[in-house]
């Protein structure tokens, strides 16, 4: 399986097309757009996010509510495009939004792509930059995730987030899979303690006065993956390298890792390393601390990634940049951004996950249709059971 993203932050849609699907899962614009509906909330976003209703049409491979086996189109149109149909190169319809945005932009913002994409691509208008560098693109990519959900949802695998923190607001709880269900469809601040989500929240809006943006943490966990997903035998088929590569692209994600993550580096291998058991439901481990993943491969147990979001790059109060014109040193001023987007990022990062597993599923069990996928998975959970 294989996707392409394409489409700009304020251009008319997102386009997606996901190749690979097995023939045969039962799919819908709305189940996928309800996923959607996760990513656009969460405390601390900005003004855009009350423009856009996010909503998944399907324009290909899919027919009678089930896919067909030929390659899937979703688009997603974008709200906000009539407010910039003038700056991207179609005639204005708001004559106030067209003045607004005919400057040209010149002024690029530290942290975010302009001023290296400009020097890249010879753009001398860094919209053209920001247009595609926008996280506008993770609404694309949350949607070929929810997909892989729905597919995984067939296997009986299920995937789930939750924040950990914010702005340095810490939820350092061990949480059971139940309790991190219960808050997966909140889009406030996606945290299990409730005591610690009112801090987060203010938080949230102490940066947001002072001009200022906050980053986080995140986890993703996956339940019930097959042993044996991924393979230690070449770099490019290790599932927590591909994994770390897709979570790591997401905009201003920086860190990632798995189970007990950094703090391994100070634990003995003893307090690491999960010792094995055999029952009547087949081998497991006596704890996770490795997150579900030995030499590139899932080992059974829930995979557990966690990762970090730097804080958002526009800022109210600004920084010092040059102005690529002039050459001049400015303090930039801003329209809007979000101050705030790990609530909105974890969900992207589930979905990046989900994607990665269903590829990973996918190869490790060939199939053309849905019914040849669920008996391959059950003959290998039954044979590794026995192993
Ligand atoms: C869901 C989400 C929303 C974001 N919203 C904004 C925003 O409003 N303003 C902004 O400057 N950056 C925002 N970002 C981050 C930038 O897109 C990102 O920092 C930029 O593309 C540069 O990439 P890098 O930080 O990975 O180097 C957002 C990221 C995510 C995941
Ligand atoms: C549009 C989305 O996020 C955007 C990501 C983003 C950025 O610079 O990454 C900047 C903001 O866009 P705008 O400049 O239009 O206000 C966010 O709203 C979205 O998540 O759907």
């Amino acid at each position: 399986m294989r996707f392409l993203t394409a489409g700009e932050s304020h251009g008319p849609q997102l386009t997606v097309i996901i190749e690979g699907l097995p023939a045969g899962l039962e799919l819908t614009g709305d189940a996928i757009t309800q996923e959607l509906f996760k990513r656009q909330g969460g405390y601390g976003r900005g003004r855009r996010m009350q423009i856009e209703k996010d909503t998944v049409e399907i324009m290909s491979g899919v027919r009678h509510g089930l896919t067909l086996g030929s390659p899937v189109t979703l688009i997603v149109k974008n709200d906000d495009h009539k407010h910039w149909l003038n700056i991207m190169g179609v005639e204005p319809i708001e004559q106030s939004a067209q003045e607004e945005m005919k400057r040209v932009i010149t002024k690029p913002r530290p942290g975010h792509a302009d001023l290296v994409g400009g020097m890249k691509y010879n753009h001398r208008d860094l919209r053209n930059v920001l247009e595609r560098s926008s996280a506008r693109e993770t609404a694309a990519r949350v949607a070929v995730g929810a997909v892989c959900k729905i597919l995984l949802q067939q296997l009986d695998i299920e995937i789930f987030s939750r924040v950990k923190s914010i702005g340095g607001v810490r939820d350092e709880g061990t949480y059971s899979i139940e309790q991190i269900k219960s808050k997966n469809d909140s889009n406030d601040v996606r945290v299990i303690n409730d005591a610690l989500a009112q801090g987060m929240r203010d938080r949230i809006d102490a940066a947001k006065k002072a001009g200022d943006s906050l980053g986080g943490e995140v986890e993703v966990t996956v339940v019930n993956a097959p042993p044996g997903l991924g393979s230690y035998v070449h770099f490019d088929r290790k599932l927590d390298g591909r994994i770390a590569q897709s979570v790591i692209s997401i905009n201003a994600f920086k860190g990632v890792s798995f189970g007990e993550g950094f703090k391994m580096a100070d634990m003995p291998g003893s307090e690491v390393q999960d010792a094995i058991m055999f029952d009547e439901h087949g081998y497991s481990r006596l704890s996770n601390h490795l997150g579900g993943l030995e030499g590139g491969m899932t080992n059974g147990m829930p995979i557990v990634v966690n990762a970090v979001m730097k804080p958002i790059p526009t800022l109210y109060k600004p920084l010092q940049s040059v102005d690529i014109e002039t050459k001049e040193s400015y303090q930039a001023s801003i329209e809007r951004s979000d101050s705030c987007a790990v609530p909105a990022a974890s969900i992207v990062c589930e979905h990046a996950v989900a994607y990665e597993i269903a590829r990973a599923v996918l190869e490790e069990f060939q199939s053309n249709y849905m019914e040849q996928l669920t008996e391959q998975i059950t003959a290998h959970r039954e044979r590794v059971r026995q192993f």
